[in-house]
């Protein structure tokens, strides 16, 4: 692969692309890197530790066209501008993508290697040109229960989701920091020395809903509280991310003739960068949970199944433990009140490695390798 361009590299998800292209070495691969901006047209691109030219015109067509492959993290709008009028100039590079606008594309495969590199090879085969990462909740459900769905065990399945601020972007991030800094502020006073509980509590309770908590991100306090709801509004009732868990799963795993049931309530949290999720799951047959544990243990090499014992899931299946990190620990493995084919199931997840990041990374690497 000669000359790979990399368009929105500076913002949250790009920069983590960055460090782990870093990490795993992946421009030793690239003959020449090309950055690009909507912003800085000219200015100095990122330090990979090999010489780049100067940041080019991410609009600019002609620039682009140059380019055997594209990875893109500058969001939707950008797609939306860009992608058909670099298509429509007879472009035939590959387009790797973060944002959500072309994955339910015809033409389009989701992707997620560690689950899905069969349907990634068959598309590569056929011609496939267009590959784009999946919804950061969707793809870390499929790291964490992977090896069920390879089983072809389940029936349907609910995902009650607990998602972070980071999956809003940078600015939610900050904005939650704030907020969680106003309550404090407000109490300091009584907290810290052992004040009345009761008057702590109407002071952040007062504060919360008060004019002067930061909300211009998320519109609503989120420190102390939470939204249980993300993204836009359908028309059955859904939010457009709930709806995500059905049609991107399905692509995903290659079934959307034949879809598993899943659904679930989308809920937005105070984490900075984890994504968890409460499962239930019905299983097509009454399975012993070493059976089970083995299943979603071996599915790859990311899955750790938690040991359902309280101060083992306490320490290890937290966004506390697992934020910046690959691991996708899987817990509270355990049959449910309504009978043995009932599973009770929860994972964490960063929503900026395997949720965004990593999986377009990992598909650029299996381009530059077969180049
Ligand atoms: N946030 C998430 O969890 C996920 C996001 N995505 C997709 O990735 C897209 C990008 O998301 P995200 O990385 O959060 O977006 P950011 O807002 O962090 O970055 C997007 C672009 O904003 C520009 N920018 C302007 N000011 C700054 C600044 N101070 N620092 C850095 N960049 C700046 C940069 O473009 P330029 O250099 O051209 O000015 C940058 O590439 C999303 O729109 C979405 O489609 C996908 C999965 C998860
Ligand atoms: N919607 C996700 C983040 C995201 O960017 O999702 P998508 O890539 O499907 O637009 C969240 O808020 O947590």
């Amino acid at each position: 692969m000669k000359r790979v361009g990399f368009v929105g590299w500076r913002g949250m998800v790009g920069s983590v692309l960055m460090q782990r292209m870093m990490e795993e070495r992946d421009f030793d691969f690239i003959d020449e890197p090309v950055f690009f901006t909507t912003s800085q047209v000219g200015g100095a691109g990122p330090d990979i530790g090999k010489s780049i030219p100067a940041l080019k015109d991410a609009t600019n067509i002609e620039e682009l066209k140059t380019m055997d492959a594209i990875i893109s993290c500058q969001g939707g709008d950008y797609t939306k501008e860009v992608f058909s009028k670099l298509r429509e100039s007879g472009w035939q590079g590959y387009w790797i993508d973060a944002a959500s606008s072309l994955r339910m594309a015809d033409d389009s495969i989701i992707v997620l290697d560690p689950v899905n590199r069969q349907v990634i090879d068959k598309g590569l085969a056929a011609g496939v040109k267009n590959f784009i990462g999946g919804n950061c909740t969707v793809s870390l459900m499929l790291m964490g229960l992977g090896g069920l769905f390879k089983s072809g065990q389940i029936e349907w399945l609910t995902s009650m989701t607990y998602q972070a601020a980071s999956g809003g972007g940078a600015r939610h991030m900050r904005e939650l920091i704030s907020q969680m800094g106003v309550i404090h502020n407000s109490v300091a006073d009584k907290v810290d020395v052992n004040g009345a509980i009761l008057d702590i509590d109407k002071r952040v309770a007062e504060t919360i809903r008060g004019a002067n908590m930061p909300v211009d991100n998320f519109g609503v306090p989120l420190a102390g509280s939470l939204i249980p709801w993300i993204d836009v509004a359908l028309e059955n009732g859904q939010s457009k991310e709930e709806w995500k868990g059905f049609v991107e799963t399905n692509k995903i795993l290659g079934r959307s003739e034949s879809p598993i049931p899943i659904d679930g309530t989308c809920v937005r949290i105070g984490a900075m960068r984890c994504h968890s999720q409460a499962f239930t799951i019905k299983l097509k047959q009454n399975l012993p949970i070493d059976e089970i544990e083995a299943m979603i243990g071996e599915a790859n090499d990311w899955v750790k199944v938690v040991p359902n014992s309280r101060d083992i899931t306490a320490a290890e299946l937290t966004p506390a433990k697992v934020t910046g990190t690959l691991s996708v620990p899987v817990g509270r493995l355990r049959k449910m009140n309504m009978g043995g084919q009932y599973l009770n199931a929860f994972s964490v997840g960063d929503q900026l490695l395997w949720g965004a990041a990593e999986p377009l990374r990992r598909m650029l690497r299996i381009l530059l390798e077969q180049a």
